[in-house]
């Protein structure tokens, strides 16, 4: 049998075979960190005041006997890929026996703690959502827009979630969940929102953001806009106002202007139309105030290589659900000229993405 392998040796071949299979079976972990989720793990492993052993792991999770070895196996899939620790400790008969604690990963899944991301991965994961993903090819050979056309019927995703809104709470639920970690990178950029009178919070969904901010400086008066089925009835509070609105109708006038994971879901036209109008509600007669963004920022060059995945998943999620995209310096400068504005400046703080300043 006469083969040169297309040019490549053996070894090649079986190291682009691991890294095939290694993202191919991808979903495996996302499956996994759900399965761990739904029994309740990480709450347990937190709860407990030290590393946990299998016997005690299994015993609070009342897993059947013939279950043990599975939750032993989900364990050490997951803490292989640094969602659990797993130490030595010496039990009462003197024996060392294996211990999961939490690493930072697994932090993040712990239900009602501050920075829970949660209700995020269970967005992530939902199943409709998921599904939608088979569609991809069927949905390059038409003329829709999003895949949420092509699988779901619905001509936009607000809309699909405007008619489901089991689906809807789950959205904002995962968006709050997003903010809460975001807050941590507010704490270093406070600057940006001092000397302010009035800010609006342009898609700021159910306000927890807003929350923080307006906690933090209780002298701005600070305004929520987004779609109506996603503020009406929410309360605010002595500086904090909720107004159900469209952003590309209009927007209220203020010193700023805060889009916080908003341009990523649009494309390069509707952005434009976007920051054209926040340019008109910073601009008044005798000052000109400025846009705040905290969207993501491609920079492949100096990022790690999973930051900048995280990126490019993003990216092909905001294609598929919302003819969006994430965007490069260069996009955003792009953009930043086109809406008739002049300057700006980039601060990379939150993870995986980026605070910028847009001046008119
Ligand atoms: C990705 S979410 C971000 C929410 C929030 N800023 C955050 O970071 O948690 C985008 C938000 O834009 C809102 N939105 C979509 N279309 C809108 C429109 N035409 N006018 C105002 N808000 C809109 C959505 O309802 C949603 O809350
Ligand atoms: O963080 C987000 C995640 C997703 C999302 C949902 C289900 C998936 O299966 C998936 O891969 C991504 O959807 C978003 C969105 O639609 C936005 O407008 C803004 C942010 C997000």
């Amino acid at each position: 049998m006469a083969s040169d392998n297309n040019g490549y040796s053996a070894s090649e071949l079986f190291q682009a075979q691991v890294h095939l299979h290694r993202h191919i079976q991808n979903h495996l972990t996302t499956q996994c960190i759900k399965w761990a989720i739904e029994l309740g793990i990480p709450d347990i492993i937190h709860n407990h005041a030290q590393p946990i052993t299998l016997p005690h792991l299994v015993l609070a999770l009342q897993v059947p006997q013939a279950k043990v070895a599975c939750v032993q196996r989900l364990m050490r899939l997951l803490a292989h890929n640094n969602f659990f620790f797993i130490t030595k400790i010496i039990d009462t008969n003197a024996e060392a026996k294996d211990a999961y604690s939490l690493t930072p990963s697994s932090q993040l899944l712990v239900k009602g703690s501050d920075q829970s991301l949660l209700s995020m991965v269970q967005l992530m994961t939902n199943q409709t959502l998921c599904d939608m993903f088979n569609h991809l090819g069927k949905w390059t050979f038409t003329e829709e827009n999003t895949l949420v056309e092509t699988a779901l019927g619905s001509e936009s995703f607000w809309d699909y979630m405007q008619q489901n809104p089991t689906l809807l709470t789950l959205f904002n639920e995962g968006m709050e969940s997003d903010s809460s970690l975001v807050r941590l990178g507010l704490r270093d950029c406070k600057f940006v929102f001092e000397g302010l009178d009035s800010l609006v919070d342009v898609g700021g969904g159910t306000g927890n953001t807003a929350k923080f901010i307006s906690e933090a400086f209780p002298n701005l008066k600070y305004i929520v806009l987004d779609l109506p089925q996603v503020v009406t009835g929410i309360a605010g509070s002595n500086n904090l106002t909720f107004v159900g609105g469209n952003m590309f109708k209009s927007i209220p006038q203020a010193d700023a202007v805060l889009l916080k994971w908003v341009l990523h879901d649009w494309s390069d036209d509707d952005c434009i139309k976007i920051l054209k109008n926040c340019k008109e509600a910073i601009s008044s007669k005798d000052k000109q105030g400025k846009v705040i963004i905290i969207d993501t920022v491609i920079n492949e060059k100096q990022d790690e290589h999973g930051v900048t995945e995280v990126k490019l998943f993003f990216d092909i999620a905001m294609m598929a659900i919302h003819n969006g995209k994430e965007r490069d310096e260069n996009d955003w400068k792009g953009l930043f000229k086109k809406a008739g504005f002049t300057n700006y400046k980039i601060f990379p703080t939150f993870g995986f993405r980026s605070l910028i300043e847009l001046f008119p």
